[in-house]
């Protein structure tokens, strides 16, 4: 028998086996590969659906600097994810940050506490002195009140001892500041005449920049802090980030936010809004927002009186607090006029004392408007905001 055929029949069928098997192999491989790319797919969408952003009601703003102070959280639709802050609380904040009133190296108290501690002062003292009050925006009635006062009394006392130096000036930095001016926040509710719960309503004005927004967020912390509740108002319509920085503060003590959607939406009638829910909702204090931008006086005048007039419809103002930035000296006092003027202020919050070597403008500020100064913000710090306190802050700039 000839073996030949069938070693070629053998050869030929192990081909055929061993190809199918090659051919069955290549089509799991692209089978897995194609079942990979689908599972893939199917897994990035998932993922993308997981990690999406949910649909809340506000639309961050991509071309605003980011607040920094600040850390992005849900809108009040959606609270699940946000985690309620408990704010520090506000008593003793102005000696915890007190010094910060010294950063920005020697402080306005240091300086002329080393020039009266010289041995014989001399002309050239004097004007040394002078001139450090000048500098740091004490204004130029109270700088030579207070130059007076104090050679007077170191003739007349012969005042040497660095300590009876130091008790000296404290004794009359603090006469220049006025302690007994009335600066408690008038936040409590009241009951109308028919029993109608209504809020303490607090506007807050000022130019753009100087901080409006980040100390209606930290006064409400504040308030909160004290134990009471809080609505804002984003009656700052003409940045519509303005309203999302708001609410952003707010969530973080779960504070709710009244705002409008659209950009350039009548500020009285979001100010009306969130007064209202003050009211209904028995609220303590209503925060109001609003914008600084107005280009002149009558724009001002008309946009504020406005605000004023339709809340008064719920509720009148019982604090108006014009926020000033004090490293803008000089010219946000002449801003300040203007403000005091058609707004009818009862309270300064002077902002950003910490690292300026102008904190001199707290004097000058309250000559010049005969409001007294209320809170401070010493830093962007959420809790970066202080009541006002005359000793303690004199404490502060003697260093
Ligand atoms: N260092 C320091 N920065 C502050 C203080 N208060 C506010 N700021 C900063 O000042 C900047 C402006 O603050 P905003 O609250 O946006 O100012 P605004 O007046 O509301 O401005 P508009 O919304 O544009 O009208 C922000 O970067 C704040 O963090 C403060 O006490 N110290």
């Amino acid at each position: 028998m000839n073996e030949l055929p069938w070693i070629e029949i053998i050869a030929a069928l192990i081909v055929i086996t061993g190809g199918g098997g090659i051919a069955g192999w290549v089509a799991t491989k692209r089978r897995k590969r194609t079942h990979d790319q689908g599972g893939g797919q199917a897994t990035l969408e998932r993922e993308r659906e997981a990690t999406a952003e949910p649909d809340t009601a506000v639309e961050p703003d991509t071309t605003v600097e980011p607040d920094t102070s600040v850390e992005p959280v849900e809108a009040p639709t959606k609270p699940a994810r946000s985690v309620v802050e408990t704010p520090a609380p506000t008593a003793g904040r102005l000696v915890r940050l007190r010094d910060r009133l010294a950063r920005s190296g020697s402080p306005l108290g240091a300086r002329l506490l080393s020039v009266l501690s010289r041995d014989s002062l001399t002309e050239d003292d004097w004007d040394e002195i002078e001139e450090e009050l000048l500098l740091a925006d004490v204004g130029a009635g109270p700088t030579t009140e207070l130059l007076e006062a104090l050679r007077t009394k170191v003739r007349v006392l012969g005042v040497r001892e660095p300590a009876a130096v130091r008790d000296l000036l404290r004794s009359e930095l603090v006469a220049l500041l006025d302690p007994a001016l009335d600066r408690t926040l008038r936040t409590e509710p009241t009951t109308a005449e028919d029993g109608t719960h209504l809020p303490a309503v607090t506007l807050v004005v000022g130019v753009n920049g100087t901080g409006k927004t980040t100390t209606v967020g930290k006064l409400a912390r504040v308030l909160v802090a004290d134990g009471r509740s809080v609505v804002l108002g984003a009656a700052d319509t003409f940045r519509a980030a303005a309203a999302d920085q708001l609410t952003t503060w707010g969530n973080r003590v779960g504070v709710p936010t009244v705002r409008s959607d659209r950009e350039g939406a009548d500020p009285a009638s979001v100010a009306f809004e969130a007064v209202a829910r003050g009211r209904d909702e028995k609220i303590d204090v209503v925060l109001v927002d609003t914008a600084g931008r107005l280009q002149n006086k009558a724009g001002l005048m008309d946009e504020l009186g406005k605000i004023v007039r339709v809340s008064s419809k719920v509720a009148a103002p019982s604090e108006v607090l014009l926020v000033l930035d004090a490293t803008t000296g000089q010219n946000g006092l002449s801003q300040a006029r203007v403000f005091a003027e058609v707004a009818g202020v009862t309270g300064i919050v002077l902002t950003k004392l910490d690292g300026t070597a102008k904190g001199g403008i707290v004097v000058q500020v309250q000559r010049e408007l005969g409001v007294p100064v209320k809170l401070i913000g010493l830093g962007e710090g959420p809790d970066d905001l202080a009541p006002f306190d005359v000793d303690e802050f004199v404490d502060g700039i003697l260093g």
